[in-house]
């Protein structure tokens, strides 16, 4: 998994690797490899493209300086807006270099008016120490109304490159179409505002050694996470081979939320699935019979895996049946009602922590709000920190889910989903997900690869929905389930291990 670097983590890198090298080596080769990232988004022969640089006060300006005097050298059309800053010798030379090359200096209001081929965007990286307002602000609207690509350098200007937010309040950020991101890879470009505001996200690691980086804490989700859990089946196998998943949840009005739940873990391969009602028990789901129905009222958890709480209610009842399955010893999910029957009632979340076998708790962001006691807004505001404080309060796996899906374990490893998309945001997708984290926990998969499989299985999914015309308008929760099986089934394919 591509590993994830804090601000505060690529500052040391900087530092020491820039001890061994000479002075503004870093800088120079981050500007060249912007050069190179520009040169690849220009639509035709370099020198008919206009290309448009804003360097900040900042080393970042001092890159983006060093990228004008490459494209300019090239042959492009090079206009700089420049801001005078900083007086890092190695900025000082950058500004020299582009002052001698072909590149002309232009005022802001030169922009209006000109067919720009390309943004080039060093105004701010991680140096941004406050939001962005004033005729800073008036510049960052009038690129954002521009239709050309953007190309950022290190972080798009004014999102915090740790949490993903718009720097605020009253902040505001580039939308980048590119991301040329320096040294290593960052969290911030992949959760929250991210997402819209870094778009294709590239690495440059400016050719530092591999010795200088410390052990990352944080990764970005990628097979490699999980691929290994995957077992491809043997012919000597039967139904139970492949493990029970129990979903608990369906109070009266609220059987929609259990079905969809036990559908995604059938077709996601647990052997057997029941659906246990806390209301009154269905006969049956005539659009998929083989899901068996019960009353949760005298169900044995213990048997299988239980996903507890889609559309459960907040009953008395309910909680005692949530009680029931935290007690099984058996792997556990509690998604939706049942984190809000947790969040408010302090029992079971004692007993949640006491639990040995694997729990995952599956949290949007109001959810996740509930169980700190605290707002939507200060859960987003930090979700990577959000995601860690709960797994280590709960002593579960926890899936802060949202944009830039934030997976947490107890001991404070942190991974960032980057499959998915907003056809995700539809009612109904949060229990396909929690029934697909079942199925795999009920064929053996360990909590924390079933967490990252499950996150990356069910965005796959929506991507290939979406790449084929099925969203990100009008998907429905259900299309997703078949959508899992084949991306599941490729998984196992190609990565099966034997069992
Ligand atoms: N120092 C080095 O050797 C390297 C630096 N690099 C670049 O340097 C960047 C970091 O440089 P800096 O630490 O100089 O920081 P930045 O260039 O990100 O910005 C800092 C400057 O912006 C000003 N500033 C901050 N917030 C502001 C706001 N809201 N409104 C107006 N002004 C504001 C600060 O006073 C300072 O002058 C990285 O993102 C990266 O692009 C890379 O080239 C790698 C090597
Ligand atoms: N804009 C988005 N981009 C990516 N994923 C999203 C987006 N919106 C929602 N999702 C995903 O869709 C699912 C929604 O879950 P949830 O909010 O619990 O819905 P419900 O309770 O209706 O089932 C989560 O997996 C979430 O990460
Ligand atoms: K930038």
């Amino acid at each position: 998994m591509q590993p994830l670097y804090t601000v505060t983590q690529i500052r040391q890198i900087e530092t020491e690797s820039a001890r061994r090298l000479s002075e503004g080596a870093l800088m120079q080769r981050a500007g060249q490899a912007s050069a190179n990232a520009a040169l690849d988004l220009l639509p035709f022969a370099t020198s008919r493209a206009s290309v448009l640089v804003l360097a900040g006060p900042g080393n970042n300006g001092g890159d983006a300086l060093e990228a004008a005097a490459h494209l300019a050298h090239a042959g492009a059309q090079v206009a700089v807006v420049y801001f005078e800053g900083g007086s890092a010798p190695e900025r000082a030379r950058a500004v020299e270099r582009a002052h001698a090359s072909p590149a002309r200096f232009v005022a802001e209001d030169a922009i209006a008016g000109v067919e720009w081929h390309l943004v080039i965007d060093g105004l701010f990286g991680i140096g941004l120490t406050r939001p962005i307002t004033g005729p800073f602000a008036a510049l960052v609207a009038a690129l954002n109304a521009l239709t050309c690509p953007i190309l950022a350098l290190d972080v798009p200007s004014g999102l915090d490159a740790d949490t993903g937010c718009i720097v605020g309040p009253a902040g505001c950020a580039v939308r980048a179409t590119h991301t040329l991101t320096f040294i290593g890879d960052k969290p911030g470009l992949h959760t929250c505002d991210g997402r819209d505001h870094a778009g294709t996200v590239n690495v440059a690691h400016l050719d530092i050694d591999a010795a200088h980086y410390p052990a990352a804490t944080i990764h970005l989700n990628g097979v490699d996470g999980f691929a290994q859990a995957a077992v491809a089946r043997p012919q000597n196998s039967h139904k139970g081979s492949y493990g029970i998943v129990s979903v608990l949840g369906g109070a009266p009005g609220m059987t929609g939320a259990p079905i969809l739940a036990g559908r995604a873990a059938l077709h996601a391969g647990a052997g057997r699935v029941f659906l246990c009602f806390a209301g009154p028990a269905l006969q049956c789901d005539p659009g998929q019979p083989e899901l068996m129905c019960r009353a949760a009222h005298g169900f044995d958890f213990a048997t299988g895996v239980t996903v507890a709480g889609p559309g459960l209610g907040g009953s008395d009842e309910a909680a005692h049946l949530l009680e029931q399955a935290i007690a099984s010893p058996q792997p556990l999910v509690v998604d939706a009602d049942g984190l809000n029957l947790v969040a408010a009632r302090s029992g079971l979340a004692a007993r949640l922590r006491g639990r040995k076998a694997a729990t995952l708790l599956t949290p949007h962001p109001l959810e996740a709000a509930r169980l700190l006691a605290t707002s939507i807004g200060a859960i987003q505001r930090d979700r990577l920190d959000s995601a860690r404080r709960l797994a280590a309060a709960l002593h579960a796996i926890v899936v802060l889910k949202g944009t830039g899906t934030v997976i947490a374990a107890p001991g404070g490893a942190i991974v960032i989903n980057p499959t998915g998309n907003p056809a995700l945001a539809t009612a109904g997708t949060g229990d396909v997900l929690a029934g697909l984290c079942g199925a795999l926990l009920a064929q053996g998969w360990p909590g924390w690869e079933a967490a990252l499989g499950a996150v990356w299985l069910h965005g796959m999914a929506a991507d290939v929905l979406v790449a084929d015309g099925i969203g990100p308008v009008g998907l429905t929760a259900g299309e997703l389930v078949p959508a899992i099986r084949t991306a599941l089934n490729r998984l196992v394919a190609r990565h099966g291990r034997r069992a």
